[in-house]
């Protein structure tokens, strides 16, 4: 019923755990100093007493009731810490496992999958810690305490009250695996609602385009349907099983009611202990009524628990913490494969000068971009080893080998900011005129200075420029920011002709001074690098510049005419 797993993502707030049913078992004991009273108070009606003789039981009564006070808001508090502190841990421990997979986590886990775990389920696991939990030690502990007491007032109801107890567990135990199943389809369905209704939003002009939108929204519907459906269940099967409780608790408080008023028929117990034993009777059974209600609600926190835990076990990228010594980045023997089945990467030697151009290409699928990944530390080879300067990339500190490297892609991020923040993102001690003259190297700066200069204000991902405009301010951030590696992952993909020469322009004049690594579909553009790596099905084919692989009228030179004839014969058409 404790799942220790979850147990584990406690860490040191076991303690208010304890300290949570301490208060809870002290509350109980004033509890049941309040009933004593007031059957004391009865007798003392029953007798006829002088006012003065109910003072110290009025007393005694208003003392068990400050307590009883005193541990509720105790209890309440020390909840609502455990609350409050799992939730900041757990936040923290998650945010800096998304920190530490990089990109690897947005691979790996849907985006509403991660924000929904990261959100919800830690809400959700909330009250599986501030309330499950110390009410399943309470549960356990409140009824040997009652029967304790009990049992020297009359040892019949005691035990009946205490054999009647266990049902309630079993009545849970019995819905327990139902519970389970509809909990992991309801977060399943879940999430599955959210990444469809975040794909459509993202996909919305498609979807409009397409005139498929329609057809979209009914799928979201059934999505949302589904959704109802399983909460419907969730629901009936909760109130199913608080129905069950309730028979057995009532049943048994009265069952040992019966008792004890026969017993008191029978003149075995006194009044006072009947009284006493009637409105103790249904004591034995709430605390564990209250656990099956907190295990409904449990059960939802123990699912987005699991999604929890499976997110923090995901295998980081390692990292060492030596300093980066040199630039030439060599590929040695590198064989990879995404789901340890299919080899996307066989036996790959490459190497990346510390100056120079070195461009990788070949057909779509044969492992590009799986080798920039390889290259930036999110994926780790099976086998051999990728190496920068003297040291293996596992060997270096994270933060001193991206203080060297350069990513730029197609869809480079340009964040919801001014131009001046987006360049300060990449380097802080960036002046005015290191932005200005790098925006003029990418032809940029016109247009920039026409909109409002550097604290023009770029919308999120971008959207109120142009697509090569994007891509140029992209460069011009990473050319300020002044690195050693700049791998181009199709950096000029999708945009216009004078936009992509600008760019190519820049590449090769940074070639000059540094290790600069090209992939991109048109070969016109890797035409003056210094090395070209040919690859075909998950190998290296060829290698040399450009003109001796045209010499040696391999795939590259097949590729590379290809593609000549197919943009002359586009030419022509356009003309
Ligand atoms: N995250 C992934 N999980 C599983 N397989 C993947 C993943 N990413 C890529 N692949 C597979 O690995 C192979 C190499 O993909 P990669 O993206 O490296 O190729 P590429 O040469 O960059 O392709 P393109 O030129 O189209 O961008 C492909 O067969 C692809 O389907």
């Amino acid at each position: 019923m404790i799942d220790k797993d979850l147990l584990r993502l406690l860490g040191d707030k076991k303690k208010y755990i304890v300290y949570t049913v301490i208060s809870m078992v002290i509350g109980l004991c004033a509890n049941l100093g309040i009933t004593m009273c007031i059957c004391q108070a009865i007798r003392l009606m029953l007798e006829h007493a002088a006012p003065g003789k109910y003072v110290p039981t009025l007393l005694t009564g208003i003392a068990a009731l400050l307590i009883r006070y005193a541990c509720t808001r105790c209890t309440a508090r020390l909840k609502d810490s455990i609350g409050r502190e799992v939730k900041r841990d757990l936040r923290a421990s998650t945010y800096n496992k998304i920190i530490c997979l990089g990109m690897k986590s947005t691979s790996e886990m849907s985006m509403a999958g991660l924000t929904q775990v990261s959100m919800e389920g830690i809400e959700q696991l909330d009250l599986y810690f501030s309330n499950y939990i110390p009410q399943f030690f309470y549960a356990m502990l409140a009824p040997v305490i009652l029967f304790i007491v009990t049992v020297r007032l009359d040892a019949k109801v005691a035990i009946v009250l205490l054999c009647c107890v266990p049902l309630i567990p079993v009545s849970i135990i019995a819905v327990s695996k139902w519970a389970k199943k509809i909990f992991a389809k309801y977060w399943d369905k879940y999430t599955a609602m959210g990444d469809y209704f975040l794909d459509s939003v993202q996909g919305l002009k498609e979807l409009k385009i397409f005139k498929a939108d329609a057809r979209q929204h009914e799928k979201m519907n059934q999505n949302a349907e589904e959704f109802r459906e399983i909460t419907m269940k969730v629901l009936t099967m909760q109130l199913a099983s608080t129905t069950i409780m309730d028979l057995v608790a009532y049943g048994g408080a009265g069952t040992g009611i019966a008792f004890a008023v026969r017993d008191l028929a029978d003149g075995k117990i006194t009044v006072m202990s009947a009284v006493f034993l009637m409105l103790v009777a249904v004591d034995f059974f709430l605390p564990l009524r209250a656990f099956g209600s907190a295990f409904h609600v449990a059960m939802n926190g123990v699912s987005a628990g699991k999604k929890i835990i499976s997110l923090l076990e995901m295998e980081e990228p390692k990292w060492g913490s030596e300093s980066v010594t040199g630039n030439e980045v060599v590929l040695d023997h590198v064989s990879f494969s995404y789901d340890g089945k299919r080899e996307v990467l066989k036996d790959v030697n490459m190497t990346f000068s510390e100056k120079g151009m070195t461009a990788i290409v070949g057909e779509s699928g044969c492992g590009k971009s799986t080798i920039v990944g390889l290259m930036n530390g999110n994926l780790i080879p099976q086998k051999g080893s990728v190496s920068v300067g003297n040291a293996k990339l596992g060997q270096l500190s994270r933060a001193d080998y991206y203080s060297h490297l350069a990513v730029v892609s197609c869809n480079t991020y340009i964040f919801n900011d001014t131009v001046r923040n987006n360049f300060c993102l990449a380097s802080p001690w960036a002046t005015d005129e290191q932005m200005e003259a790098a925006l003029k190297k990418v032809n940029l700066w016109k247009f920039i200075e026409e909109n409002g200069g550097l604290d023009k204000s770029i919308s999120e991902d971008a959207a109120n420029i142009s697509g090569g405009q994007k891509q140029r301010l992209a460069l011009a951030v990473n050319l300020v920011a002044d690195k050693d590696i700049y791998i181009f992952d199709e950096a000029t993909s999708n945009i216009d002709i004078e936009s992509e020469e600008i760019i190519m322009k820049n590449i090769k004049a940074l070639s000059k001074e540094k290790n600069v690594i090209v992939i991109s579909h048109r070969l016109e553009n890797i035409v003056p690098a210094d090395r070209i790596y040919y690859m075909e099905s998950k190998e290296v084919k060829e290698c040399g510049n450009h003109q001796s692989l045209m010499d040696a009228k391999g795939g590259y030179a097949m590729l590379y005419r290809r593609q000549k004839e197919l943009e002359k014969g586009y030419a022509e058409v356009s003309a």
